[in-house]
């Protein structure tokens, strides 16, 4: 009885991460043999327990150099936490769950990366949902001043075109802008004209560099294909079905999904 009853508190406290996550019946992170305090990048995904947010938590919980690994939401963070707290790789993963914990989540990371927010329905733009996810973003960056503010941010959430700036804003206001440490993720475009132009010319992708340059929306996103590894050309025929579809690669997937 006695037995079960740890057991259950054990999980428990496992599933329920609480603002010290790691203090379980009997055993507190102070006796732990593993202390957590390897060398290594501490990096926040908000948002992590979404459609980017989870494939991001195991690549980071893969990635060697990363040593503690916190993943934020406002649902479902604890069963994504435990989920991917069982890969035998050196990241301590801690979760934490709706706005009462985003500091604790944020406090001494040194990379933030932000996925938080409504995706895209078939019909819509990015700029749909700007409504929504400039205020979610604003929120974020308004805890990052306040915790981690050296830390390096990169935004994900649509639109990024806007949400950078709306990032930047809050930043300036707190006093902690560095432009170094601002990103918004656009290599998705760099990914989508690699794969196409080889395609097109009939290589590997991994051969291929194709620069993209401006915004992730539409028009804005700008393939260089003068500018191309290896040296190619293109017809005009090739340039505009290239140039179309590296620009809407988004919409293609999102009428799909
Ligand atoms: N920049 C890019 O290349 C790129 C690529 C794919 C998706 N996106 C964008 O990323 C965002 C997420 O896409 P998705 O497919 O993961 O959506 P999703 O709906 O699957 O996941 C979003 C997650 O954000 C969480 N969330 C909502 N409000 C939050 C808040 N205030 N704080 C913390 N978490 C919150 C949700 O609970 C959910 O788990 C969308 O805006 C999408 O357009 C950008
Ligand atoms: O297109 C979207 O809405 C999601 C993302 O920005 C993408 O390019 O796939």
């Amino acid at each position: 009885m006695q037995r079960s009853a740890e057991r259950i508190a054990t999980i428990s406290a496992h599933l329920n991460p609480s603002t010290s996550p790691h203090q379980m019946e009997g055993l507190s992170a102070a006796n732990c043999r593993a202390k957590g305090g390897s060398p290594g990048f501490k990096v926040a995904i908000l948002g992590a327990a979404g459609g980017i947010g989870q494939p991001l938590a195991m690549l980071m919980k893969m990635n060697p150099l990363v040593s503690v690994l916190h993943l934020y939401d406002v649902a479902n963070t604890p069963g994504v936490t435990a989920d991917i707290s069982h890969m035998d790789t050196g990241a301590v993963v801690r979760g934490f769950l709706g706005p009462q914990q985003l500091e604790d989540a944020l406090t001494g990371m040194d990379l933030v990366v932000i996925p938080a927010g409504v995706p895209r329905k078939p019909g819509m733009t990015r700029d749909d949902l700007f409504n929504i996810n400039a205020g979610i973003v604003k929120t974020l960056c308004e805890g990052i001043a306040k915790c981690c503010p050296k830390a390096i941010v990169n935004i994900i959430s649509n639109p990024v075109n806007s949400t950078v700036p709306i990032a930047a804003e809050v930043f300036k206001m707190a006093g902690t802008f560095d432009p170094r440490r601002l990103l918004g993720v656009t290599m998705l475009d760099v990914v989508r004209a690699n794969t196409f132009v080889a395609e097109v010319l009939g290589l590997d992708p991994r051969e291929v560099d194709v620069p993209v340059v401006g915004g992730h929306a539409g028009v804005t996103i700008l393939p260089l294909l003068s500018q191309i590894k290896p040296p190619c050309s293109f017809t005009p025929a090739e340039t505009e079905y290239l140039t179309s579809r590296i620009q809407n690669g988004g919409t293609e997937v999102v009428e799909v999904r």
